[in-house]
């Protein structure tokens, strides 16, 4: 059965009230929908610890620092609701911008430090525009549990801060990164890379892994990063925003595996951006 579509934020209030009352669990697993199995993952782990399932389909534009990336951005919600319907998701919250922010809305949520460097630098606003969209989207929901894809590391790291600062009553869920078989992280905007650069794009993952092994095996951080991000551009990428190791936690630079180690990256490739990351 495909799932039924709430446009009203104020239709979720009552519903998830009498779930609350029956003692159930609410996850929700926020999307700016073109699911792919990258969000099917994150739908089926909810559904494994929570006995509510909400997916929320919401196309923010105060997280897109370009017009030309909001207007290219993928709108597929008849294969969307599809692919749902065999997940036993119960509701999906899918409202038009003007319900999410009616005139008169002034609020920004910011967390400053973890949202500054990599996709916070190359995405001015980005970060403060998808804080204050999930907090809302975790007022609209009630839910106990969200469950977030560790493929937006950084943004995985940002929510699990404001929830915690924020004395949020939930707990966030980070899950694995969905790959394709050739190790091409799944991504909503992969559907538009033509079929030369689909074919270059597994590059930056396998180009991370190598880099990444030569690490552990002692290799110098900054001129392993420097000869990853050259062998991306010969590769075939056009530029590569970052390629870097960091502290899986604070996001600092490291150049040194003494704490848990994250590599990660933003490059461009046919016109499209694709970010990766992987633990070290
Ligand atoms: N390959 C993946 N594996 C696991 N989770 C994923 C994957 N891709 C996206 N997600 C998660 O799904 C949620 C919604 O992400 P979003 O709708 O932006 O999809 P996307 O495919 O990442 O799109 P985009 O092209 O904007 O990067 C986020 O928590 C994100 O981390
Ligand atoms: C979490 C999110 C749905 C908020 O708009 C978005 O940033 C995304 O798709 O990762
Ligand atoms: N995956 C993060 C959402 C975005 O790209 O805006």
């Amino acid at each position: 059965m495909p799932p039924p579509v709430l446009r009203r934020v104020a239709m979720m209030r009552p519903l998830v009230a009498g779930w609350k009352r029956a003692n159930e669990t609410v996850g929700v697993v926020p999307t700016m929908g073109a699911l792919h199995e990258g969000h099917l993952s994150l739908v089926r782990a909810a559904r494994a610890e929570c006995s509510r399932v909400i997916v929320t389909i919401f196309i923010n534009p105060k997280q897109f620092n370009s017009t030309e990336d909001l207007a290219k951005y993928p709108r597929t919600e008849d294969e969307d609701l599809a692919l749902l319907a065999p997940l036993g998701v119960d509701a999906v919250l899918s409202p038009p911008p003007e319900e999410v922010y009616p005139p008169g809305f002034a609020t920004t949520v910011s967390v400053s430090g973890l949202s500054a460097p990599m996709e916070g630098e190359h995405r001015p606003g980005h970060f403060d525009g998808m804080a204050t969209v999930v907090t809302k989207l975790f007022g609209m929901t009630e839910a106990d549990r969200a469950y977030f894809g560790q493929k937006d590391w950084q943004q995985l790291q940002i929510v699990q801060r404001f929830v915690a600062d924020l004395n949020l009553p939930l707990t966030v869920v980070g899950c694995e990164t969905i790959r394709e078989t050739d190790g091409l992280a799944m991504s909503s905007r992969n559907r538009r890379l033509d079929p030369a650069a689909r074919a270059i794009a597994p590059a930056l993952h396998r180009i991370m892994q190598e880099s990444a092994a030569l690490i552990r095996a002692g290799a110098p951080v900054p001129e392993t990063m420097k000869t990853a991000r050259a062998q991306l551009v010969e590769a075939g990428f056009a530029s590569v925003e970052y390629l870097e190791l960091r502290s899986a936690a604070t996001l600092d630079r490291v150049q040194d595996l003494s704490a848990p180690a994250r590599m990660l990256a933003a490059a461009h490739l046919g016109g499209v951006r694709l970010i990766d990351n992987i633990a070290v």
